[in-house]
């Protein structure tokens, strides 16, 4: 449980049915020996709204101090990337890494099958999941249901998106206890239990990060200064300078002053350490019809959609940002796990560390990071 609203009445519905229930808060950002920069994450508050509403529930919760682990495995990781002028999505790596890594590990799963079989760990996300019919598997050919991630019932909060990096052994533990509810229905059912998380606001972005306009400042007290130049990719032409490839993003505009247009992020040369430009927001430098993803992870490990192998490629939805249509593509196997991606339409601002997430309909088959996109 996080503290908000959608991980409370998870523990509810939980509470309303026969399990032996207990909650977990997880401290994921050491306030004391970093820079300072961190007054976003209010973690003091949100462990006291979970003892709230579990107090509320009946349930026994603890803390689990797991700052160390995500800075390891997804903040100082995330920060070699930024560096490195790729963006790279925490939220993915935290729920793959920490939620469903670390965190996981920690429950007291006993060693017989039955109480393996029996312990779940339901988080709020809005996220479904469904068993898959029997299949064989192996060399045995045991027949064994498979777990299949899912869209939710409401699509405008739907986060398949950022659990597309979880394992298959995860997922068959996992519940989603509200995927099958709107925003507006969750909140209905935490003012009507009086829960006292119901008035609290959605939670945006990544805490210590806070608003997005402060991302560049936030970065900028990890990774010293590297300036460089800002080109013109049309003329060569040095028009301005940077203070670190991180600071702008693909797509973006790059406040060049006194030009006569405003110029756009087309790429980044990390060699030469400089940023291309181009002039207006609709150059056709920013768009592209092909995402490669050179290591694409199906949460069904190994078990792609058959077609892919075939030469004609499998038709799926690909997203490669959070908050976007799905987009239909056509993908295609290429040597040692790598796979291209092709748009039907025009993509515009893909940058390279952006996680690529495929569907087959509303099932979601997993995902890579975006090497490149042409
Ligand atoms: N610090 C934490 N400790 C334990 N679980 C967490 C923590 N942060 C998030 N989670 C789990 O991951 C889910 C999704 O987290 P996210 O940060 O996306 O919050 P959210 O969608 O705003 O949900 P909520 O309203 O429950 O905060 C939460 O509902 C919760 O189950």
């Amino acid at each position: 449980m996080s503290g908000g609203v959608d991980s409370s009445v998870s523990a509810l519905l939980l509470a309303q049915e026969d399990y032996d229930l207990s909650a977990v808060y997880m401290r994921n950002w050491d306030t004391r020996d970093e820079s300072g920069t961190d007054k976003g994450c209010e973690w003091e508050k949100d462990w006291e709204d979970v003892q709230l509403v579990c107090r509320k529930l009946g349930l026994p919760c603890e803390l689990v101090d797991l700052s160390k682990e995500y800075w390891n495995r997804v903040f100082e990781p995330s920060l070699r990337q930024w560096e490195a002028g790729v963006s790279p999505n925490p939220d993915v790596w935290c729920n793959r890494e920490i939620k469903f890594g670390a965190l996981l590990e920690k429950l007291p799963i006993g060693k017989d099958p039955e109480s393996q079989q029996n312990t779940w760990f339901a988080t709020g996300h809005y996220a479904s999941k469904a068993w898959s019919s029997p299949v064989a598997t192996g060399s045995t050919q045991q027949q064994q249901e498979r777990p299949r991630l899912l869209r939710p019932t409401d699509k405008n909060k739907d986060q398949t998106y950022f659990l597309s990096a979880i394992s298959e052994s995860a997922l068959q533990r996992a519940l989603f206890p509200v995927g099958h509810l709107t925003k507006p229905e969750v909140r209905e059912l935490a003012k009507k239990h009086q829960l006292p998380t119901a008035e609290r606001p959605d939670s945006v972005g990544i805490c210590f990060v806070g608003e997005r306009g402060r991302f560049g400042g936030f970065l900028g007290s990890y990774i010293p200064p590297n300036p460089g130049p800002i080109i013109d990719k049309l003329t060569g032409k040095a028009v301005g300078t940077h203070q670190g490839l991180w600071n702008f993003t693909i797509g973006e505009n790059a406040r060049v002053s006194g030009l006569k247009h405003k110029m756009f992020v087309a790429e980044k040369d990390v060699k030469e350490n400089a940023i291309l430009v181009v002039p207006g927001s609709t150059h056709q430098s920013l768009f592209t019809h092909v995402l490669n993803v050179p290591n694409f992870t199906w949460i069904w490990k190994h078990t792609p959609p058959p077609e892919i192998n075939s030469l004609e490629g499998a038709d799926l939805m690909v997203q490669h940002r959070y908050r976007m249509e799905p987009q239909k593509c056509n993908v295609k196997r290429m040597p040692v796990g790598a796979l291209r991606i092709e748009c039907e339409g025009p993509q515009q601002s893909v940058s390279p560390g952006q996680i690529a997430t495929l569907w087959d309909g509303d099932w979601c088959l997993g995902c890579g990071v975006i090497e490149s996109s042409s």
